[in-house]
């Protein structure tokens, strides 16, 4: 028998293309259902090959011919109908945004991997096309960026009807406090970890996160001969504190100078997720991959097992586990897998944050010396040695202090882009607009704490703005890196706690300089060329190489 002609099927294909993309991926969330979507395609190939050689007497390549003109024909409908819809038809189109970023998520991934600096891309778009901007961050270009300070009441204030978006199914079915739909799920879940959180917990806390300072500190004494790469440090720090925290052991990290598997296991998957996420469809596939899998796999054990150790010990110190653990899994409706997922967050929230933070603001100290005397001069005042160092006295006497972490907090926000939610179904009127319903929404967080309606000179340190200059805020509500409402930080108490504590215990014990003298490239790289910020949802800060100088006190 004749083979037939091409024109037929690709016709074909063409529109069987166009209708998948009218009645699936048009509306209704499919990303979650990837694996499947794609296996079904793979058979639909599979039967069509079979089928056809079959039909035509076994012409192999023909019958390859034949699948792949079908597969081409199916893919030009899909992608085709979805450009013409999301220009020219979609429901957002009277919101403003460039071409590509309507178009497709690839373009935000494209601007990620362009230097993960989607943050600064945000803002530069916002200065262009205004407060509402039609950007695909995370998922699909449904979502507005809206860069207004009313927009952070209206998407996170408790009264807000949006909820989390399907960026928060990006580990489904597995779920933690953080990353789960279900509402009443996270607020029962939510109760629960706001016990480790109060001031009598944090309280018990403090002693564990002043040793850890002082360990810091007394490693750093002994490298004040040449640059040091300060982030490193402050990494270790941040890992060991909530491994003592969340596991009852610290990673050790800041006691042996050198990495444990699990940073180095971040650093590996930040780039990954950073790209992935702005196509997720893509990042649930990249996760089912073997090397991925295996990653992600090898990590998840880890925390299992570190769980499993930590339930057979019976500390006598309280730490954040005892807690989450309830008296049967059972009677809170947890699943097995539960606490392994919340103990990853506890771990991954309230680290990387806080030694972003902590990283930035200690480049921004030595950035400018002035500001770091000022600093000290408080410091020096209310604490006579290191070892003195309390937080109840800094929280209530250091307003310079607080200032100094807020604005580094306000200048390099550890989640940059901000986080997505979803408008309830009827809409919702946001910074005086009303917007559709089920629309993704976003504030970038990034641009608006740089943003001259809101603060005086935003891109200046000025730790003054927080007490004694005022004036220099003209909206406080605009600051928002913890975020408001239920979802917002659980952690903001403990990671203000740790930030005190460390910079105090830092300032008193170093004087810190940029190295200007060539004896070190990286040092005078980035006193001059600044931060390196870089962001992979959560930000991550590069090496910031500083000069130490131990001062004598006490
Ligand atoms: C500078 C430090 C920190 C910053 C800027 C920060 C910021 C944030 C932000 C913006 C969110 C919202 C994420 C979302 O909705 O997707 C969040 C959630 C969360 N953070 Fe933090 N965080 C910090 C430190 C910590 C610490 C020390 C912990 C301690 C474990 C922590 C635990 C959490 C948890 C569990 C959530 C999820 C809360 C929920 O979904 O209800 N964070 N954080």
């Amino acid at each position: 028998m004749s083979f037939p002609g091409l024109i037929m099927p690709l016709t074909g294909a063409i529109c069987v293309g166009v209708t998948i993309h009218l009645i699936v991926f048009s509306r209704g969330e499919w990303e979650r259902h990837v694996v499947t979507i794609m296996w079904s395609i793979f058979l639909c190939q599979a039967l069509i090959c079979a089928a056809t050689l079959r039909f035509y007497g076994g012409l192999y390549l023909q019958s390859l011919l034949y699948t792949l003109t079908t597969m081409v024909g199916f893919s030009v409908g899909v992608f085709t109908s979805m450009s013409i819809y999301r220009i020219y038809f979609h429901r957002l189109r009277q919101f403003p945004g460039p071409l590509g970023a309507r178009l497709s998520g690839f373009w935000s991934m494209g601007t990620a991997l362009r230097g993960f600096q989607l943050y600064k891309k945000t803002q530069t778009l916002h200065r262009f096309y205004g407060d509402f901007v039609r950007i695909r961050k995370k998922f699909r270009p449904r979502e507005i960026s809206i860069n207004h300070v009313d927009a952070i009441r209206d998407i996170h204030g408790i009264r807000s009807k949006c909820t989390k978006g399907p960026f928060y199914d990006l580990n489904y079915p597995s779920r933690s406090l953080q990353m789960t739909r279900d509402k009443s799920f996270h607020s029962k879940r939510k109760q629960v970890w706001e016990k480790g959180f109060t001031s009598s917990a944090l309280s018990q806390y403090e002693p564990r996160i002043l040793h850890h300072s002082l360990v810091m500190a007394h490693q750093l004494s002994k490298r004040t001969q040449q640059p040091e790469d300060i982030t490193k440090w402050i990494q270790f720090f941040g890992f060991d504190v909530m491994g003592d925290l969340v596991f009852g052991k610290s990673f050790r990290m800041l006691e042996e100078g050198r990495p444990h598997f699990i940073l180095g296991q971040m650093a590996a998957m930040g780039p990954v997720v950073g790209s992935l996420i702005c196509v997720p469809w893509l990042f649930i596939l990249f996760q089912n991959l073997p090397v991925i899998s295996h990653m992600r796999n090898k990590w998840i054990g880890w925390c299992k097992s570190q769980v499993e150790d930590r339930k057979t010990f019976n500390s006598s110190r309280v730490d954040l586990f005892s807690f989450l653990l309830p008296p049967s899994i059972h009677s809170e409706g947890l699943e097995a897998d539960d606490l392994i997922y919340d103990s990853e967050l506890a771990i991954v929230a309230g680290s990387d944050t806080t030694s972003t933070t902590l990283a930035a603001l200690l480049y921004l100290l030595t950035q400018e010396p002035e500001k770091q005397e000022i600093l000290r001069q408080e410091v020096d005042r209310l604490c006579s040695s290191p070892q003195e160092v309390s937080n109840q006295i800094l929280s209530k006497n250091a307003p310079y202090l607080d200032g100094c972490i807020k604005e580094a907090l306000r200048l390099y926000p550890a989640v940059p882009s901000g986080v997505q939610r979803m408008t309830p179904p009827e809409g919702a009127v946001i910074a005086g607009r009303l917007i559709p319903g089920d629309t993704l929404v976003s504030t970038p967080t990034y641009a608006i704490h740089r943003d001259p309606r809101y603060f005086v000179q935003p891109d200046a340190f000025l730790p003054q703005r927080w007490s004694s200059q005022s004036h220099l805020l003209l909206k406080q509500e605009a600051f928002n890196p913890f975020l408001i409402g239920q979802h917002s930080c659980v952690g903001k108490q403990l990671a203000m706690m740790e930030m005190r504590i460390l910079v105090a215990v830092l300032v008193l014990s170093f004087n810190f300089h940029f190295h200007d003298d060539g004896l070190s490239q990286r040092s005078h790289k980035t006193k001059c060329r600044g931060l390196d910020f870089q962001d992979y949802f959560t930000a991550r800060v590069g090496p910031v190489e500083v000069l130490l100088e131990n001062r004598a006190i006490g």
